[in-house]
């Protein structure tokens, strides 16, 4: 959603959203939006700089259109110089737009469900998400979870970004309060912290679950992208709210520091003996794991219906938050035995004649190929095979890593197409194999997912990865129907003659 005008009929004075124009001016707005071409009469038009091109560069096509208002930052103000000159459109310069966008967006709309907790980290942020909101219905609250897999729970709806634009999030947020939802779980990435997407959210608790290598083609460095997650502890979760670490995550340590640092409540997870929530023990299944852990020293045993060493984390982060946020801690371990498994991870789609098994997982960095391949090892006999490949237009720096984790934890690779989106798919499968050459490279992904299932033995397991929930592949701007489970299932059936 690009614009925001429905719902308050008589608008708001620039006043009400923490806003000051420079003539002193405080007209009063139908709406918000960042997208010159969604301005309506008397909406105030944020003119952000992007990626692309500064928005500034839209004011006069947005004032033509009937904006009231302009919010941008200095160079915004000098780039429109021209386009505001005799205009009776109120001007809001801001050291940082999208910052005095977010709390307007916050303001603009009002309701947030009242508990509200977000994650961050590079993996593991819809799981966590997700198991919170699992936890808290499960507990009798009306809650959802907001992220990749857009808004799920109690109330729903599509999403296009992991972390929406502040106005599509405050409107979300403010339509789930109204249908009642009283609990949210969200995802902050980190594009959205660095965006500064959620700043206007109210936070009772924040997650770490890990920091390793993604999106370096937009942070350009592991310390900007660092920056950037630390920010939710840093500057998002107010002075009264609680950090909730994973130990044993990537960057944990270094991030309870700053937690602590900055004089905020604590709740650390991890095998630590310092940890609040302590994994004492793992013990595996065909289906899932005995977890056994240590809440402040009294020991808990149960059973998680999940496959995956490192879902106990999620699960325990997901458990910390939910404590953080006012839940009893015997209420949250009573029910996770009941959590279930987030689609495309860890995803048992499809099992062949010969008794091997396919799983689909949503592993697209490196850490996560060599976390879901470890994780499988303890359920396999045999050979794990992994179909997988790189993301076009997405950090080409984790592609050869990638490559080298599947290499060090997979007994045959089949090197495939991802989303190739702008880029020649060749190039982005050469960059992988460069770093596992004796990989098999089959470009089309059905294709490499029937030769994956036909390889497989008994007592061997199959990983395709890097989809898992999604539904597209996308090439040169299409989007063509392309679901991994339904791929999975459609190979099984071929090779083994049943439907
Ligand atoms: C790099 C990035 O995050 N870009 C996002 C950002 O775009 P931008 O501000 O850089 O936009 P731009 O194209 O340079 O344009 C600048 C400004 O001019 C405005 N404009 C532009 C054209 C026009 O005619 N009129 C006009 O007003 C635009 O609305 C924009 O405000 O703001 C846009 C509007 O909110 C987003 O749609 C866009 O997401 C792009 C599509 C994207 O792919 N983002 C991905 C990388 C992303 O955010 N991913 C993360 C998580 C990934 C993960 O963790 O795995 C996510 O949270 O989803
Ligand atoms: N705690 C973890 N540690 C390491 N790897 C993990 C962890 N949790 C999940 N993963 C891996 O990361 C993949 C993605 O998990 P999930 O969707 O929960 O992460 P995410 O952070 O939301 O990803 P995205 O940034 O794309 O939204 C999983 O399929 C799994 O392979
Ligand atoms: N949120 C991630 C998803 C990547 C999923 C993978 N299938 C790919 O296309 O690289 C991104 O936009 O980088
Ligand atoms: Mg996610």
């Amino acid at each position: 959603m690009a614009g925001a005008g429905s719902g308050t009929a008589a608008g708001k004075h620039l006043s009400e959203l923490g806003l000051t124009a420079r003539s002193g001016r405080d007209p009063r707005i139908s709406g918000l939006t960042v997208d010159s071409r969604a301005v309506k009469d008397g909406m105030l038009f944020a003119a952000l700089p992007g990626a692309r091109w500064h928005g500034a560069e839209f004011i006069g096509p947005a004032l033509r259109m009937g904006a009231a208002a302009i919010l941008t930052d200095a160079e915004g103000a000098k780039l429109a110089a021209e386009a505001l000159e005799g205009s009776s459109a109120a001007l809001i310069v801001a050291g940082d737009p999208r910052e005095a966008l977010a709390y307007a967006a916050a303001l603009w709309f009002g309701a947030q469900p009242a508990t509200m907790v977000a994650v961050t980290g590079t993996n593991g942020k819809t799981s966590v998400a997700t198991f919170t909101r699992q936890i808290w219905m499960a507990l009798g609250h009306a809650a959802i979870n907001i992220g990749t897999t857009g808004v799920e729970g109690a109330w729903a709806a599509p999403s296009s970004h992991t972390t929406p634009d502040p106005i599509t999030l405050q409107a979300m947020l403010a339509e789930a309060a109204a249908a009642g939802v009283t609990h949210a779980a969200m995802e902050a990435s980190s594009h959205g912290l660095d965006q500064r997407r959620l700043d206007g959210v109210r936070l009772k608790a924040a997650g770490f679950t890990n920091l390793t290598q993604d999106h370096l083609d937009y942070h350009h460095t592991m310390e900007a992208y660092a920056d950037a997650k630390a920010a939710l502890f840093t500057r998002l979760l107010p002075e009264d709210g609680t950090a909730v670490v994973n130990l044993n995550g990537a960057g944990g340590a270094e991030m309870l520091a700053l937690a602590e640092e900055r004089g905020l409540k604590t709740l650390a997870i991890g095998r630590d003996p310092l940890a609040d929530l302590r994994i004492t023990g793992q013990r595996y299944d065909a289906t899932g794991q005995d977890l056994r852990f240590d809440w402040k020293g009294e020991p808990f045993q149960l059973h998680l219906n999940l496959v995956g060493g490192f879902q106990a984390e999620n699960v325990l982060v997901a458990a910390g938050l939910a404590i953080a946020a006012g839940a009893a801690p015997r209420d949250v371990f009573a029910v996770l035995p009941q959590l279930t498994g987030v689609r495309g991870r860890m995803q048992l789609a499809a099992t062949r004649k010969n008794g091997a098994a396919v799983y689909v997982d949503y592993a697209h960095t490196p850490d996560a190929i060599e976390t879901a391949l470890k994780a499988l090892r303890p359920h396999v006999m045999g050979r794990i095979v992994i179909v997988f490949g790189a993301g076009g237009d997405r950090d080409t720096t984790k592609r050869p890593l990638m490559g080298a984790a599947a290499r060090a934890h997979a007994d045959v690779l089949y090197v495939t197409d991802d989303n190739p989106r702008s880029e020649e798919p060749a190039t982005i499968r050469a960059a992988v194999l460069a770093a596992c050459p004796d990989a098999n490279e089959v470009g089309d992904r059905a294709e490499a997912i029937l030769l994956g299932v036909d390889a497989l033995g008994p007592g061997d397991a199959l990983l395709i990865a890097g989809k898992g929930h999604e539904t597209g592949q996308t090439i040169q701007g299409q989007v063509y129907p392309f679901d991994d489970v339904e791929q999975a299932s459609i190979a099984v059936a071929a090779l083994d003659g049943v439907i």
